[in-house]
């Protein structure tokens, strides 16, 4: 700062007079206060100004070291601030006039100022210097700002031109060059023909450098330039961002196509429920889908628009927020109206850094598979229904009653409860089967059932067990007057009149009554004794029902021991086969042997096949034992013919159970093979009942082994109810009459004329015959002369064992009235 008051002075002066003159000039003018400082040469001049802050220097031109203006110039280049006011003479005034150009404030002529002109030219000079710094200062920022200015025009990285109002470049920076691949030169001048519209971002896209494709974003803003209205035009490469939007927008093309390609509805939501990516499918499934404005709200919103989500166990958000993959079934209403099941898998959507960002919904119209599921179960329910019920009468079947039985059992144990069960079967059931037809049997069933059915509590069960065989079970009984009673209502309710098909029937029933826990305690146990029960009351006489008893649970015992003897007989090979000779009553020779079992029991010695073989029959024993007993007749015999017995015919009993065999055509067929004994001799006899019982399957297996060559009787005929009619289906070559008409033929007329009868029906139908059971001579005669063929019993031999039906068939002599002489039989 330029003190007034102290004002430092350099008068640069080498000579007195003019120097005295300075000061007392400055002194007389008294406008400020001073401190002069004399220099009479340049180097102490420029020493002083080394020394001390001068205000001001007044400067004579020409000093003794000093050439002309030298002194001004070495001064104002070591202190250029300093400001200098040159004294010179009248000759030397334009060379002051140059120094003042060349940076001097002010000068003087010397002798021509006086002491105020002197005074102000040092005040003038003092403020000059200062008021050139000023602007000296300005200046240099202005330029360093300009400078700054042009350093990031010229660094900036989007071009930068400047438009004349003719649209003609004026201006273009380093970037513009770099864009438009030409140089400023060449630039300023062009016209820019790319439309921009003020103030908007425009994108434009031109060939650059190479004829590459280039995207430019510009924004052009109105300025003044150089005094004149100009377009200021920026332009930024985003051809880099572009080709990446370009990329992304092309997997992302690609990434919908594919999901679009899937035919189930998948969608992507954000935590906000937000839909952020779905395919065709799914878009197809949102009713009131807005189409390009999504993001929508999620899914559920067309149903519930006041929340986003139906939140709850249920939300698949919910389940995603914790990670987990869920499924559920959503119904969605389709723009149509129709409302399809889907059944959406949902799975967190996770970022990198495994935070949820959403959930990806895949889900698959379920609709027929729900709807066939329910066909499914609903068809399973109604095949575990039929697996458990009998189809003709509804009732439960074997398989529900023994389980329900456990059942009660498992609870009257519990509660220390009696129970009772009741096997009941209908008497005489086969006469109304055979004579009214199966339609009618099976209405008489259903009706036996239904009156069941009215006679019980809801807690007890009535079950049929197949052919008119029922159970029924009673839990909570009280004593056993409560079950004679009940059984008493069953005999009364089934005996009332039943109409079927315009016949009046009055049907009846056998019932056998066991009762746990007195009679056994497990469900197979009380079935049995209940069965046994029936059997006796079937004994005494039909319509009646029976309590199991000691008695018939040491029968039952007695069957059981039986039945495991049996079992062993078998395996350790106790069984035989002996042969019982059949004979042409008319040419007086055997003609046939019938095999049939015995065992050889070791401590009770011969056991008769009337004793186990129903047990067998019933225990299933007789598959195994009638394979044996076929098996070992046909070696036997084939044995006899190789050595050289005469070819009889082998008659081989087939029972109930093993002519229902399902391998019975391959069994007796490999059996055959086997021991080569030719089919044609052999005779299998079938009962009535065997073949009665289904007559339809029946004819089907006789014809299979009449195409094997075997020969078919029927067994005990007349015993049965063989319906002519069927008779006549039957490809049989043979009837044995039943030995209950032959005992008494020579005396009860009946059994005569049922003799006479079959022997006549036989002849008609051109079939052989045979009596069983001859014993006497009458009987044998009766026959012959009726024109009976055959004959077998005790007459002519009991069946015997192998070797001596060996020795009776060769040395075979006819006797018992057949010939003159007569032998006794031998056996
Ligand atoms: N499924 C099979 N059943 C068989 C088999 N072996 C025998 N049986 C059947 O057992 C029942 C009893 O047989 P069995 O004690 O052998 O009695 C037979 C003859 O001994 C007996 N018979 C023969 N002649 C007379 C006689 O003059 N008087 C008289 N009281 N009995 C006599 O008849 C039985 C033969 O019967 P059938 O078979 O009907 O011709 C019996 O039902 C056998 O069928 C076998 O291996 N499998």
């Amino acid at each position: 700062m330029v003190d007034y008051n102290d004002l430092k002075i350099l008068l640069v002066e080498d000579q007195n007079t003019a120097a005295t003159l300075v000061r007392e000039q400055l002194a007389t003018a008294k406008s400020f206060r001073f401190h002069l400082t004399l220099a009479d040469r340049l180097d102490n001049a420029l020493a002083l100004g080394r020394r001390q802050d001068f205000d001001v220097a007044l400067v004579d031109l020409g000093l003794p070291d000093a050439g002309d203006g030298e002194v001004f110039e070495r001064l104002h280049q070591r202190y250029p601030e300093l400001p200098i006011v040159i004294l010179c003479d009248d000759d030397q005034e334009q060379r002051a006039i140059d120094l003042v150009r060349s940076g001097a404030q002010a000068y003087l002529v010397k002798g021509g100022f006086g002491p105020s002109s002197l005074a102000n030219t040092v005040r003038y000079a003092i403020e000059r210097q200062k008021l050139y710094k000023a602007v000296e200062t300005t200046s240099i920022q202005a330029v360093e700002a300009g400078a700054r200015l042009q350093t990031l025009i010229q660094h900036y990285a989007d071009a930068i031109i400047v438009l004349d109002h003719n649209d003609i470049i004026s201006f273009a920076n380093p970037a513009a060059e770099e864009l438009f691949g030409t140089s400023q030169e060449n630039l300023i001048g062009t016209p820019f023909i790319f439309p921009l519209k003020p103030g908007k971002n425009s994108e434009i896209e031109f060939l650059g450098k190479g004829g590459m494709p280039v995207v430019v974003e510009g924004l052009t803003s109105a300025i003044e330039w150089d005094g004149y209205p100009a377009q200021l035009v920026t332009l930024r490469n985003i051809t880099s961002r572009k080709q990446l939007e370009r990329k992304i927008d092309a997997e992302r093309g690609f990434l919908q196509r594919v999901i679009d390609g899937v035919m189930d509805p998948i969608m992507v939501t954000d935590l906000d429920c937000r839909v952020r990516l779905k395919n065709k499918a799914a878009g197809q499934l949102l009713a009131g889908d807005p189409g390009d404005n999504w993001p929508l709200r999620c899914h559920r919103l067309p149903d519930r628009p006041e929340r986003p989500c139906r939140s709850g166990s249920s939300c698949s958000l919910a389940e995603a927020r914790k990670g987990a993959v869920s499924r559920h079934i959503q119904d969605y209403r389709l723009p149509d109206g129709r409302v399809r099941h889907f059944e959406v898998e949902a799975t967190p959507l996770k970022s990198d850094d495994g935070s949820i960002q959403g959930i990806i919904e895949a889900s698959r119209d379920v609709t027929e598979r729900l709807l066939a599921e329910k066909h499914l179960r609903q068809n399973q329910q109604t095949l575990q229904h039929l697996a458990l019920h009998d189809p003709l009468t509804d009732l439960p079947n074997r398989m529900l009653f023994i389980d329900r039985l456990r059942q009660a059992l498992a609870k009257a144990r519990r509660n220390d409860r009696p129970l009772a069960l009741m096997f009941l079967d209908l008497d005489r059931f086969k006469n109304v089967n055979d004579s009214l037809g199966h339609s009618c049997g099976d209405l008489f069933l259903q009706e036996i059932a239904s009156r069941l059915g009215g006679c019980v509590r809801e807690t007890d069960t009535v079950a049929r067990l197949g052919g008119d065989e029922f159970v029924i079970l009673l839990e909570d009984i009280h004593d056993n007057h409560a079950v004679s009673r009940m059984a008493q209502n069953f005999l009364n309710s089934l005996s009332r009149k039943l109409q079927v098909d315009g016949h009046d029937l009055y049907p009846t029933a056998s019932i056998g009554i066991s009762l746990y826990p007195n009679d056994a305690e497990d469900a197979e146990e009380l079935m049995k004794c209940a069965d046994a029960a029936m059997y006796l009351a079937k004994e005494r006489g039909r319509n009646t029902y029976q309590f199991f008893s000691a008695e018939l649970k040491s029968k039952a015992h007695e069957m059981l021991t039986l039945e495991s003897a049996l079992r062993q007989a078998i395996q350790q090979e106790q069984l035989r086969v002996h042969y019982q000779p059949q004979y042409s009553l008319t040419r007086r020779k055997p003609v046939g042997l019938e095999a049939l079992v015995r065992w050889e029991h070791p401590e009770r010695g011969l056991i008769s096949p009337a004793d186990f073989i129903p047990l067998a029959e019933e225990t299933g024993l007789i598959i195994p034992i009638g394979e044996w007993v076929l098996r070992t007749a046909c070696r036997q015999h084939k044995k006899w013919l190789d050595q050289g017995m005469r070819p009889l015919r082998l008659a081989v009993n087939l029972s109930r159970r093993q002519f229902r065999q399902n391998n019975l055509i391959e069994m007796i067929g490999e059996i055959l093979d086997e021991s080569g004994l030719p089919p044609e001799l052999l005779e299998l006899e079938i009962t009535e009942s065997s073949i009665m019982n289904d007559v339809e399957n029946a004819i089907g297996t006789m014809h299979a082994l009449r195409e094997m060559g075997v020969h078919l009787a029927i067994d005990d005929f007349g015993s049965g109810y063989s319906s002519l009619s069927c008779l006549k289906q039957f490809p049989i070559s043979k009837l044995k009459i039943d030995q209950s008409f032959v005992r008494d033929l020579t005396s009860v007329a009946g059994d005569a004329a049922i003799t006479h009868a079959i022997i006549d029906l036989a002849r008609n139908l051109k079939l052989e015959v045979v009596a069983e059971g001859i014993e006497t001579r009458e009987q044998m005669r009766f026959l012959k002369k009726n024109g009976c063929h055959h004959g077998q019993g005790f007459l002519f031999s009991k069946p015997l064992p192998v070797k001596k039906i060996a020795v009776l068939v060769q040395n075979w002599v006819p006797r018992f009235g057949f010939g003159r002489r007569m032998m006794p039989a031998l056996s």
